[in-house]
């Protein structure tokens, strides 16, 4: 599992790298704000639940959300669900399945840390995990459980999840300066309904408001 973790690392700054490249980033900078990261790997299990409590909302697998970091790495079994925002839909609140075509993939999905170092040029993918694409229609069928591991790489904890220089040259701020620790005990705070004093205010002329945003991870 550790080796797993690391190799997970290596990947997520790799990907980091090529972001640097292609925005013309050449001095590590990007890199450097995820070195240690402070990734979290989850492992969840969901159990067998009727597919009509999840039609009748009184249970979920896991709701809409962003994850908190720049990016997550995630693994899904052959069970299905898994659904990512239909941002081309102009009705909104429209999720398309992402099916487990095979257990060996990878999805790359983009978090809420990316969105702010980018200023708000690359959006954070809502996803949520719910009832598979074939068991939607028939009614009283039972949902087996499902098996998802989730590397939701994190940025260095003393590290700035404010936007890049290179992203503010020609706009304002969209986001505030907030370290990578400050950030993830603000969205845990929203997550867990805990008021958090010390970031009340912080965020007030910006354009995320605590109880705007919808977060799992
Ligand atoms: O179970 C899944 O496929 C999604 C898990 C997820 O979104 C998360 O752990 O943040
Ligand atoms: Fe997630």
């Amino acid at each position: 599992m550790e080796d797993f973790y690391r190799e997970c690392d290596s990947v997520c700054l790799t990907l980091m790298e090529a972001l640097e490249v292609a925005w013309g980033i050449d001095d590590g900078s990007l890199v450097a704000r995820c070195i240690p990261s402070a990734t979290d790997l989850r492992l969840t299990h969901y159990p067998t639940v009727p597919a009509d409590e999840i039609k009748s909302g009184s249970t979920r697998r896991i709701a809409p959300h962003t994850d908190f970091g720049p990016i997550t790495l995630l693994f899904q079994d052959s069970t299905g669900g898994l659904e990512i925002e239909d941002r081309a839909s102009l009705k909104g609140n429209t999720f398309v399945p992402l099916p487990p075509t095979d257990t060996t993939e990878m999805i790359v999905n983009v978090g809420d840390t990316l969105t702010r170092w980018t200023n708000g040029n690359i959006t954070g993918g809502i996803h949520q995990a719910t009832t598979p694409e074939s068991m939607k229609v028939e009614s009283g069928l039972v949902i087996p459980p499902r098996m998802s591991m989730a590397y939701l790489f994190k940025a260095e904890r003393n590290t700035s999840v404010g936007p890049l220089p290179k992203f503010v040259s020609k706009e304002p701020a969209k986001y505030p300066e907030i370290t990578a620790f400050g950030f993830q005990r603000w969205k845990n705070s929203i997550v867990y309904n805990v008021e958090e004093e010390e970031h009340a205010h912080t965020f007030d002329r910006f354009v995320e408001t605590p109880k705007a945003i919808k977060v799992q991870a």
